[in-house]
């Protein structure tokens, strides 16, 4: 017996997909508005709504082969094999003339996830995710009224269990990769962890998270669901790739930590958080909110360098004599000034950053490398000081 991947291969030949396109993943439990969304988003946004529940239950009734299997599993509440539901979202994908798509409902576990990547090489733009209490999705799946045969109380019960144990860790991992789109990420982003953790404290599925999820409140009446969703597409649908392109509340999880740099990192202690000037930084950088790769790597090269500035400074403090008891105090205004001295001069050196350069790479920026950043601050520092 092959792989999950192998027999979609297999079958796929003629489905294999030959057309650029742009693929949001839309996810959350069982009624928590998906489908209603989407809809709104096809109308403002020209996306094709792709629903993977839609797709399999028009399987069953076209009366092919595997029509009674998947029959049998929605009535279970059970995901049906990767294959079959990737085949049909290809074939969706294939012949349809639009090239933007919101496939909703899937990835639904880890194999729906990794062997759609395989199989058809797509990575989704961005996963939205909507985040609403059970007894919430309940109620409306119970008064949903479209004749659902998965739409009663046992079934219901049983999604919403497949759905903690195996949805929940697909977006969990988009969320590490910072693809999850979030409304106020940029606020987020300068905010102490004691306020995130707070807004983490807010979500309804709070007890099964291991990290900070973006998420959009899907218990809100419909309008209101909508209006947070605008704002995530608004912005990159309009200037998708641009810097500064004002995506104010567009940005994903990795906007505003740019490069997935875990806030804690910051935040370690009161005097590291104080002096990095953090905040100021990703309020006054024009491109804190942009996700292209450029603005990543500049971005890297400015947090380097201000690591670079601080244990410098840490250095030349210790040498004087002079152990602060309390954070330094240097004024913010300076504090600006030391940094953004310290990127001209990075980029006046002309310290090349390929595009294609990732975060984990520039995080591990060889020795050599820092230690010339390094000397640049050490400079400035000194300058400083005086
Ligand atoms: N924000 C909302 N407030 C109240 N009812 C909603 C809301 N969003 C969707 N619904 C209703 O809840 C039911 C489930 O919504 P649906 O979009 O089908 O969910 P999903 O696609 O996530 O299963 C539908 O009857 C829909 O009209
Ligand atoms: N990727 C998917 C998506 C849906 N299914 C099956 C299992 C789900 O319980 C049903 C219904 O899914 P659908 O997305 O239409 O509905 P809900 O979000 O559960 O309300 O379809 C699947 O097996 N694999």
């Amino acid at each position: 017996m092959g792989t999950v991947v192998d027999s979609a291969n297999q079958g796929a030949g003629s489905l294999t997909i030959n057309k650029k396109v742009t693929v949001v993943f839309v996810l959350g439990g069982p009624g928590s508005g998906k489908g209603t969304q989407c809809a709104n988003i096809v109308e403002n946004f020209g996306y094709t709504h792709l629903s993977a529940g839609d797709l399999l239950r028009a399987e069953i009734k076209s009366g092919s082969e595997n029509g009674t299997m998947i029959s049998n599993m929605i009535k279970e509440g059970k995901i049906v094999p990767s294959e079959v539901t990737i085949k049909l979202l290809q074939r969706a994908i294939q012949e349809n003339g639009n090239d933007k798509f919101l496939i909703d409902g899937f990835p639904r576990n880890e194999e729906n996830r990794a062997a759609f990547e395989l199989v058809t090489g797509i990575e989704p733009e961005f996963v939205l995710f909507f985040d609403c209490p059970e007894e919430e999705m309940e109620k409306r799946l119970l008064s949903r009224n479209q004749g659902r045969e998965d739409d009663n109380i046992e079934t219901i019960r049983k999604r919403f269990k497949v759905y903690m144990e195996s949805s929940l860790p697909v977006i969990e991992y988009y969320n590490s990769k910072g693809k999850v789109r979030k409304v106020l990420s940029y606020l987020s982003a300068s905010l102490p962890s004691s306020v995130l953790e707070r807004e983490r404290e807010s979500l309804h599925i709070k007890q099964k998270l291991t990290s900070f999820l973006p998420q959009i409140d899907a218990a809100k009446p419909v309008g209101e669901v909508f209006e947070a969703v605008k704002a995530v597409f608004a912005p990159a649908d309009e200037k998708p790739t641009s810097c500064g392109d004002g995506a104010v509340g567009g940005g994903s999880d990795v906007a505003v930590g740019a490069n997935n740099v875990p806030l804690t990192e910051f935040e370690a202690n009161h005097y590291e958080y104080d002096y990095t000037g953090y905040t100021d930084f990703v309020f006054s950088s024009e491109c804190s909110a942009c996700k292209c790769q450029d603005c990543r790597a500049k971005h890297d090269v400015v947090i380097n360098a201000i690591k670079a500035l601080t244990v410098s400074v840490k250095e030349l403090t210790s040498k004087r004599g002079f152990i602060p008891s309390a954070p330094l105090e240097i004024k913010a205004k300076r504090r600006r000034r030391v940094i953004s001295r310290a990127l001209s001069s990075i980029q006046k050196s002309k310290i090349a950053t390929p595009l294609s350069m990732c975060c984990t790479e520039q995080r591990t920026m060889s020795k050599g490398k820092q230690h010339e950043l390094k000397k640049v601050n050490v400079e400035e520092a000194t300058a400083e000081q005086h």
